[in-house]
């Protein structure tokens, strides 16, 4: 089924999630400062940052699972604090690991879940998913006999994503989706939540450790650290705003040199210019994604210590 809604060329789609001046605060440690960032409908976010930056909390915070300090939440126009039973319906979340229910099969399981869902249903989002063509979409289709205890891991994250999606959620909260996927589980997942977002216009937050996966499946990236939100852009976007500066590396005189610039061409015309024949084993190393996410975390975290 294809709900996603008709739209005006140029309209922009609605606000999913709003945050502004969100703040957490465990005993006398501020995790989360001033967190702002929204989502529309349909958009797919990877909310990026190291160990402890608070992502967890932010993701629970939107599900309604933790009370915030201060600040605005809003999930789907209610703030999750306030949040009921027919906003939770509309809602997903993608647990780390759903242990219990062991002695259940996959198909059985899903079906009874799916049932909570059905009061909810509207004439847009029809209410549950098929159990059949969840466990299809999923790739569970081999396993949908199984007994859960019996799956492997990564067919239990599968499950689990399963879980998350069963009641059509029009947003869905992931938290690190695939720890323990193999590459084509991986791979897998990925175009299962890009269908989502581009076929039912799906919202998705998702936590990550990846940046390699939040290139892959975000149309935007949020950098948290320090308690901020210190990057908010596609990937190509905070390469351009944000890029770590190149490494250049030559011999001159019989030494070697290492040097950091912004415009590693120039940098080496002039190395040129002063060497000339001297001048050997030039190397240019274009900063990555991977160093202007660490560029950015580490002036995040500056910034927080020097407040
Ligand atoms: N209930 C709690 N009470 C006190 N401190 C907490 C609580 N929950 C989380 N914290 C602390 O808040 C900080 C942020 O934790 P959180 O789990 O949100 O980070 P994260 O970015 O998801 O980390 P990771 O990448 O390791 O999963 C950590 O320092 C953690 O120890």
């Amino acid at each position: 089924m294809n709900d996603r809604p008709e739209q005006e060329p140029g309209q922009r789609p609605p606000v999913v999630l709003d945050v502004a001046g969100l703040r957490m605060r465990y005993g006398t440690h501020d995790v989360l400062r001033d967190v702002t960032f929204r989502a529309h409908r349909g958009e797919v976010l990877a909310l990026l940052g190291p160990n402890g930056a608070g992502k967890t909390t932010t993701v629970e915070i939107l599900e309604g699972f933790r009370a915030r300090s201060a600040g605005r939440a809003e999930v789907l126009g209610t703030d999750p604090a306030l949040g009921g039973e027919r906003w939770r319906a509309r809602t997903g979340i993608v647990l780390q690991s759903w242990r219990d229910h062991g002695k259940w099969r996959v198909r059985e399981l899903l079906a009874h879940l799916g049932s909570y869902y059905a009061p909810y249903a509207t004439p847009a989002v029809a209410r549950p998913w098929d159990p059949d063509d969840l466990i299809a979409a999923v790739g569970l289709t081999a396993d949908a006999g199984r007994k859960i205890r019996t799956l492997s891991g990564g067919r239990r994250r599968r499950l689990d994503a399963a879980i998350g999606l069963v009641g059509r959620p029009e947003v869905l909260f992931l938290d690190e989706p695939t720890t323990g996927f193999d590459p084509e589980a991986r791979a897998e997942f990925h175009t299962l939540v890009r269908r989502l977002a581009a076929e039912h216009a799906t919202t998705v937050l998702l936590t990550t450790h990846d940046l390699d996966e939040a290139d892959r499946l975000a149309d935007r990236i949020l950098v948290l650290a320090g308690g901020r939100i210190v990057a908010d852009g596609t990937a190509a976007e905070l390469a351009r705003r944000y890029a770590a500066p190149d490494e250049v590396r030559w011999t001159a005189g019989g030494r070697r040199h290492t040097a950091t610039t912004a415009d590693s061409t120039a940098f080496a015309r002039q190395l040129f210019h002063r060497h000339g024949d001297a001048l050997g084993e030039l190397e240019v190393r274009r900063a990555s994604l991977a160093d202007t996410y660490a560029a950015l975390v580490r002036r995040g975290e500056r910034e927080e210590t020097a407040r």
